[in-house]
């Protein structure tokens, strides 16, 4: 059964300067089961971020159904939920690490992880010790986890970001370009938390640039000049 189904998809944005409207993505089609993986591939500006946008619901899809299977609500539109039962999803169910770390100000990386667990209601003392244990996995080094991440280099940025939002093990992970600076240490990192995430369950939809991270990662790719393909058929970019 499907955890994530987008239906005819499309977005379009209003350039109020120039009083003219553009289609960003139309006609989008795929289909996810839990624990599977689709990478979205295509040209700049094809519209890969505005789909994940979407599903997050930082943008309202115009047309089309994105039906997520929740494990609170039940099969939703995420096209029609209202913000309170986003708010909902987005603490609990679906996660979003994008290039860029958008946090609570004055909060520690300590906190920060420590924080996301306890909205899990994990218990204060796992949350404690878990937080520790993302903090050394992704090697961020000790004299930054408790220091606000506002002076934070850009890859030690995206390694925090990226141990928010996958200590929370959610039920749907939105990646948009996460390991966009990062060394190739770190990418490993990342990778095998992921393998890890899916292995538990979690499904995944995330946007690559470098193919090579997607290789035998993902299970589907979804390219925007087309409609998915299996990846037996594919052949090219994943392995499943
Ligand atoms: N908030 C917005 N307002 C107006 N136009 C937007 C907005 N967000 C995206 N767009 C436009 O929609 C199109 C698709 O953008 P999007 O960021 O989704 O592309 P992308 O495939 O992710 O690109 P890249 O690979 O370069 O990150 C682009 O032409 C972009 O300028």
């Amino acid at each position: 059964m499907a955890l994530l189904e987008v239906k005819n998809f499309g977005k379009q944005f209003t350039i109020h300067h120039l009083g003219k409207t553009m289609q960003a993505v139309e006609n989008i089609h795929f289909s996810l089961d839990k624990g599977e993986f689709i990478g979205i591939v295509g040209k700049s500006g094809s519209g890969k971020s505005t789909i994940l946008k979407s599903i997050y619901r930082t943008y309202l899809p115009d047309t089309g159904n994105i039906v997520y299977d929740s494990n609170r609500f039940g099969k939703i539109d995420l096209a029609k939920v209202t913000e309170r039962e986003m708010l909902y999803l987005r603490k609990h169910e679906i996660g979003y690490v994008s290039q860029f770390l958008n946090v609570m100000p004055r909060t520690t990386s300590r906190q920060l992880i420590e924080k996301a667990l306890l909205e899990m209601e994990e218990p204060v003392t796992i949350a404690k010790t878990e937080a520790e244990k993302a903090l050394k996995h992704f090697e961020l080094d000790r004299k930054l986890w408790d220091t606000y991440p506002n002076t934070f280099s850009g890859g030690e940025k995206l390694r925090l970001n990226i141990a928010i939002a996958t200590v929370k093990k959610p039920r749907l992970l939105l990646l948009d370009e996460p390991t966009a600076s990062l060394d190739q240490q770190s990418k490993v990192k990342v990778r095998e938390i992921i393998e890890k995430l899916k292995a538990d369950g979690t499904t995944l939809v995330g946007i690559f640039h470098d193919i090579e991270f997607m290789d035998g990662l993902c299970d589907k790719v979804y390219d925007m000049k087309s409609s998915p393909v299996p990846l037996q058929e594919e052949g090219v970019l994943c392995e499943g």
